[in-house]
């Protein structure tokens, strides 16, 4: 969610149903506080910063909620009286009413010689609220906390940390952990702003999910997987499960395409056809019994044409891994474009070599996929790097409206948009994956999928998860986020697959 998203979900809920903006700050303290207590023990003293806006709201609600409970807890509020107002007020009163001390900012030190002895903080300071850099005395409070060991709670939101995207000017609160309040917001997933947060968990604070509105974003999760994972019949032939070629390899890099197709082999494809230089075929063909071989034009050991190819016998189509950048593979490019019957994955050079016809390319009417990390992504949109991983959400979002394509940007937090601009972001996975050829087996397990599903989104968004899910298994037991191969990756995926495949 963005923060306008969040503010227009509170309205919706407020106006439809007659649930108050108290009644809702009341359900998020309790739910933050219900969450707090799975991190903290009866014997460690607590401080709560409390701030202006109705995050400081929900801290009055959290303080007194946990002192009901018997916890040692101490309310700091850091702004002064004349700014607590509305349903934060009600709840300050509450606060005192219900026979609660609080301490009021002065002056800096006697905070911090109360942080000293803290050995926990929860912050309930700022939340999607903030706007620009941090005024006093937010910036130095942020400061003290930050310079500290205490195990930091944020609530919502790190103070200072901006909910969306685009912003990459900030002071922010490091936590080590954050409950989120009934949706987590755009910058959990951003590289710039995610390690603020710590871990996250989110809470529900008790929103009417029929009337609020429908978010364009959905964070894929494993039950989505399991509900959408296609099924597999017991009279099913290798037909009914597509038939797919992958097209691209060249004599630098044979064991690109090599583990394409052994991940789509692996993740339930009908049949494989491999198109590649011919140099490359001996060199992978010992491994791969259950694949067979497209002859394909070539020049200087670059694939240069498919005209052979009967693009008839084929339900979809992978290009691009390990092809090289060579022009001479323009003219393939082109050719798959305009041939390829069913959905079209360009990955890897691919992505390079389409990138001047980007306008014709998006005339065809299957399904085509586009599957940059963001250096690829920056290059297609003549965007730097860094713009793109800190606006990731609206410019894939644009790059898909504009050329009715898919996209699945790539990284720790994956974002897949359809043409119609929904999004999902998927976040398995870890850094034993950053390295070369874990994209090459994430192509062919999407082919394999997108060839079983009836949903391109689905098959996009469960194939990031089993790919995934597969790092983090391995480097649960065998392996270490250091030696992870892709190739171990392809290895581990039939243990992921037994607990999501089923048949009827
Ligand atoms: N319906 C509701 O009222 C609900 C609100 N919730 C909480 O409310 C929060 C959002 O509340 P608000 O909109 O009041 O936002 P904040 O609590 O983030 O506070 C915004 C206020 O902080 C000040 N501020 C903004 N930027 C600043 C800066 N750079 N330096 C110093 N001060 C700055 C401004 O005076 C602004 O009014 C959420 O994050 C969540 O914690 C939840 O309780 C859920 C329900
Ligand atoms: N730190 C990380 N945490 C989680 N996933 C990662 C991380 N680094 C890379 N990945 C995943 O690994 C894959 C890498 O793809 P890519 O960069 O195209 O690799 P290559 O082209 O070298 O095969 C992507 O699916 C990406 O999401
Ligand atoms: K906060």
């Amino acid at each position: 969610m963005t923060a306008q998203e969040m503010y227009e979900r509170d309205k919706v809920a407020i106006q439809t149903t007659g649930l108050s903006g108290s009644m809702l700050m009341e359900n998020a303290g309790r739910a933050v506080s219900d969450d707090v207590e799975t991190k903290i023990e009866k014997h460690q003293s607590v401080i709560v910063l409390i701030g202006g806006g109705n995050n400081g709201g929900d801290g009055y609600v959290i303080a007194r909620t946990l002192l009901n409970r018997g916890y040692q807890v101490e309310a700091w509020q850091v702004v002064s009286d004349h700014k607590i107002q509305g349903d934060a007020l009600l709840h300050k009163e509450i606060f005192i009413k219900s026979g609660y001390p609080l301490q009021q900012l002065e002056e800096l030190g006697t905070l911090e010689e109360s942080l000293e002895q803290a050995d926990v903080v929860i912050d309930s300071m700022l939340g999607i609220g903030v706007k620009g850099q941090l005024r006093p005395p937010f910036k130095e409070v942020v400061a003290l906390v930050n310079k500290r060991a205490a195990y930091t709670i944020a609530v919502d939101i790190p103070t200072g940390v901006p909910a969306d995207e685009s912003v990459s000017e900030f002071d922010g609160l490091f936590a080590n952990h954050t409950t989120v309040i009934a949706a987590p917001k755009i910058s959990v997933f951003l590289e710039h702003t995610s390690s603020y947060y710590g871990e996250w968990t989110v809470v529900d604070i008790g929103l009417p999910t029929k009337k609020i509105p429908n978010s364009r974003r959905k964070l894929w999760g494993k039950s989505d997987t399991l509900s959408t994972f296609p099924t597999r019949q017991a009279h099913s032939h290798k037909g009914s499960h597509g038939k797919g070629i992958v097209v691209g390899g060249s004599f630098q890099m044979p064991g690109s395409i090599a583990m394409t197709a052994k991940a789509a082999l692996r993740s339930g494809i009908g049949l494989l056809t491999i198109a590649t230089t011919s140099n490359t075929v001996p060199l992978i063909a010992p491994f791969l019994q259950e694949a067979t071989f497209q002859q394909v034009t070539e020049e200087g050991g670059f694939l240069s044409s498919a005209n052979v190819v009967d693009w008839s016998q084929y339900n979809g189509a992978a290009i691009g891994m390990g092809m090289g950048r060579n022009q001479g593979s323009t003219t393939l490019v082109e050719e798959i474009f305009d041939c390829v019957e069913g959905p079209l994955l360009i990955d890897a050079d691919g992505l390079y070599l389409m990138k001047d016809g980007l306008t014709q390319y998006s005339k065809r009417k299957d399904p085509t996929i586009l599957t940059p990390h963001p250096g690829e992504f920056a290059h297609l949109i003549d965007r730097s790097i860094p713009e793109v991983m800190q606006s990731p959400f609206c410019l894939t979002r644009d790059f898909a409206l504009q050329y009715g394509v898919y996209v699945v940007l790539k990284g720790p937090s994956t974002i897949i948009t359809s043409p119609r601009g929904e999004q999902c972001v998927e976040v398995s996975g870890n850094a034993g994956l950053a390295k070369g050829g874990s994209g090459d087996v994430l192509s062919g397990i999407l082919l394999a999928l997108l060839l079983q599903s009836n949903s391109v989104f689905d098959a996009l968004a469960n194939g990031c998860m089993i790919h995934g899910l597969t790092a983090e298994r391995l480097t649960e037991s065998r392996h270490s986020i250091y030696d992870l191969l892709a190739t171990d990756l392809i290895e581990g995926l039939p243990n992921t697959f037994r607990t999501f495949s089923s048949s009827t």
